[in-house]
């Protein structure tokens, strides 16, 4: 069975020129290392914001590198140099309205200002590819979702239906730590899907 393989993206234009560190990387890094039971490769890539560039970069690791699973951090607001859902949806083949949806509905619980994010989740050939706002914090929000004090599931995390995105992708199946995010798996999804 193919190893699941993951870009990291983090989109900067101060942290890729060595203005202040990318947290970027490491913030996502260290959710999936806590998150994710199956092994997984990563590709890792720290750029400006710069569409063609973005652009260049999604397809590498999708088309050459083979990546299942595509996240990008930074660039998803509406100044004038943030270009990542742009420069997404230029090489997607398909749209996923409702990681963008899902997004926006979580981050309202942690800041007022999440409907300023044009974050979208799109599907290239073999990969789903998915933008997180820039703010290191953002990440977990995101991937996690909102639980109330007592550990209870006020709105899910994105990374909840990912796992069975892939499978429908023909990929690696995804197994996560029920601690960190539980998967969602229609009951009748088996570990391999034949068509
Ligand atoms: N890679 C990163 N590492 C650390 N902090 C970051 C990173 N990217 C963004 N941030 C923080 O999150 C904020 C919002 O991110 P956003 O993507 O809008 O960046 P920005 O303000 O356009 O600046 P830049 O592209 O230079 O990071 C930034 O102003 C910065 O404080
Ligand atoms: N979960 C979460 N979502 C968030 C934020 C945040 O801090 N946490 N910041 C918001 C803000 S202030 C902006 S401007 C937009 C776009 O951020 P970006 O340009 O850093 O991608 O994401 C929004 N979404």
């Amino acid at each position: 069975m193919d190893i699941l393989r993951i870009g990291l993206v983090s989109i900067s234009d101060r942290a890729s020129g060595g203005i202040y560190q990318d947290k970027g990387i490491p913030a996502l890094e260290s959710w999936l290392n806590s998150a994710l039971a199956t092994p997984f490769e990563l590709e890792t890539r720290l750029i400006p914001d710069e569409q063609m560039l973005i652009e260049h970069t999604l397809c590498e690791l999708v088309d050459e590198m083979g990546c299942h699973l595509v996240l990008t951090t930074g660039g998803t607001g509406p100044a004038r140099r943030d270009v990542t859902p742009d420069a997404t949806l230029e090489i997607a083949d398909r749209v996923m309205p409702g990681f963008g949806e899902q997004m926006r509905q979580i981050s309202l619980h942690y800041v007022p200002t999440a409907i300023l994010s044009r974050q979208v989740g799109v599907i290239r050939k073999q990969a789903l590819i998915i933008n997180l706002p820039g703010q290191p914090k953002a990440i977990q929000e995101t991937l996690e979702g909102v639980k109330d004090a007592q550990g209870n599931v006020v709105v899910h995390g994105i990374f909840a239906s990912i796992p069975y995105c892939i499978q429908l992708l023909e990929g690696p199946y995804v197994e996560t730590h029920a601690a960190v995010v539980v998967a969602f798996r229609p009951k009748n999804a088996h570990r391999e899907i034949n068509r």
